[in-house]
């Protein structure tokens, strides 16, 4: 009975609801099941529990109150003590998409270690150059001997693209090389294609598990509690800011400008700002500023001068895009996976306080910018993102073997879950300017906050989101 699926919810006492992800036998009934042969593996033997219990599941909201409902909850990831797939039947492929992130070498070793050392499965391929490797590329025979070492270097040894997303002819693709387990690693617009897919594998009645694991730099995936990489990226980062704080305090007036990634939120500004302590603003796409006047950035910049004789100033890239769309000409440009191009805001703000401290104010500054954002995604995951990527490489595997699909991988309060496609792809996760961590931030500071009471009761009401870090 292959169709559209749609979220498998099930509602049981108190308010308890499973938002649910697919399962082979939703389309394909009577598939038989074999036993896990994990519970024969050495090294889990002795382990207490080996399964995951079938009915656990994990609640993404644990501050409540007296009489709340016990609320959203995700299927538990982990192993099950029934597998649909046999080890000689997997035929699995790992493809990974959109911009580079650390740890993303990390996530294939251990899908294939995983694969191979837990499940004793030995047909591993990998896809070159993205989506459009399916179909337009050989492909990559990948073993643990393969994929040893290759958590030590940045990037992705697969290759990556962007665009190139043709749901039949990559279908066809999996289809034809008789591939049963398609593991996808992206961001947002990867998950969003790993959904196509999963759509017409399922049309398809194709028995074929489809997981997604999460990643981008940003962190503004929803649900879960962080994207992999963003650790490394907040760390490496405080190299850039270093450099920044050292050169505005080696000259009279001396500003330091770091941009950061962070098109649509402001998590690896904010959270680098707060590691850092040397940074005197943090300017984030949440938070709207303004130049001139009152309260504005430059009169910040010029009491900062008179107090400290140096400041350094964060702005990730799509900060300021109100105030850069007004000065420039919109370039109106995409990249070929659809995303809007940026104006590079951080030679944009440089410039423009240049401009002002030799118009306006009469005031010698100088002014260094540095722009470390492709440096600081090219590294290899830092030890916090290794260990996290193998859970994630691990959790994926487990609720692939276990015939779930349709699923993205993530930690939800510290517990890894299967979260279904379509509540990870609806919304971006931001940074809430009205939650205590942003306070945090303009407190350590002491930046204004460029909110009047009008922004303020608007980012009150748009509530509905989730909270910061
Ligand atoms: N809505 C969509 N439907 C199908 N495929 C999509 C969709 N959006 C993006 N894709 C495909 O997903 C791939 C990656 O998309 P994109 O370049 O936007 O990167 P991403 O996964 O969002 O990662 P990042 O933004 O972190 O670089 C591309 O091959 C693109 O064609
Ligand atoms: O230049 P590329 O490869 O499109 O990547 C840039 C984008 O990738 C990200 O690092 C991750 O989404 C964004 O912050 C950034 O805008
Ligand atoms: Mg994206």
């Amino acid at each position: 009975m292959a169709g559209v699926s749609q979220i498998k919810t099930v509602n049981g006492e108190g308010g308890y609801v499973l938002e649910d992800v697919p399962h082979l036998t939703d389309y394909i009934p009577d598939l038989p099941t074999y036993r896990n042969q994990l519970q024969d593996n050495p090294a889990y033997s002795t382990v207490e529990q080996n399964f995951v219990n079938v009915d656990d599941a994990v609640a993404q909201k644990v501050v409540v109150h007296n009489n709340s409902p016990r609320g959203t909850h995700f299927r538990r990831a982990g192993p099950r003590q029934k597998v649909y797939f046999q080890s000689d039947e997997v035929h699995a492929c790992i493809v990974t998409c959109g911009g580079l992130c650390p740890g993303l070498n990390t996530v294939i070793r251990e899908i294939v270690c995983s694969l191979y050392h837990m499940y004793g499965v030995n047909k591993v391929l990998g896809i070159d150059g993205g989506y459009r490797g399916f179909y337009s590329k050989n492909t990559i025979k990948l073993t643990p001997k393969f994929v040893d070492d290759i958590h030590k270097r940045g990037g992705t040894i697969l290759g990556t693209s962007k665009g190139g997303h043709d749901k039949s002819k990559i279908v066809d693709s999996i289809q034809d090389r008789g591939i049963n387990q398609v593991y996808i690693i992206g961001g947002d617009g990867t998950q969003k294609g790993a959904a196509v897919i999963y759509e017409e594998i399922r049309r398809r009645g194709l028995k074929v598990a489809v997981a997604g694991v999460p990643k981008t730099i940003d962190n503004d995936i929803p649900v879960i509690d962080r994207s992999f990489g963003f650790d490394t990226a907040v760390e490496e980062a405080q190299r850039a800011i270093s450099a920044a704080h050292v050169e505005a305090g080696s000259f009279e007036n001396g500003i330091g400008v770091v941009k950061l990634m962070g098109r649509h939120s402001g998590f690896i500004a904010m959270h680098a700002t707060l590691a850092s302590r040397d940074v005197d603003c943090c300017l984030i796409p949440e938070s709207p500023f303004y130049l001139e006047g009152k309260g504005g950035l430059f009169e910040f910049i010029k009491r900062r001068l008179k107090e400290n004789g140096h400041m350094v100033i964060v702005v990730a890239e799509g900060a300021g895009e109100n105030l850069l769309a007004k000065h420039l000409q919109s370039m109106g440009l995409q990249d070929a996976s659809g995303n809007n191009l940026h104006h590079d805001v951080g030679l944009w703000i440089s410039q423009k306080i240049n401009d002002h401290f030799a118009r306006e104010d009469k005031m010698a500054i100088t002014l260094k910018y540095i722009d470390p954002t492709y440096m600081i995604r090219a590294v290899p995951g830092n030890a916090s993102d290794n260990v996290y990527c193998t859970l994630l490489a691990q959790s994926a595997v487990h609720g692939a073997m276990a015939g779930f699909t349709g699923f993205t991988v993530g930690p939800v309060n510290g517990q890894h879950c299967y979260i279904p496609f379509e509540r990870i792809n609806e919304r971006q996760n931001q940074v809430v300017i009205t939650d205590r961590m942003w306070a945090r931030l303009l407190s350590s500071t002491d930046q204004p906050s460029f909110m009047s009471p009008k922004v303020v009761a608007q980012s009150k009401k748009n509530q509905g989101r989730p909270r910061t870090l």
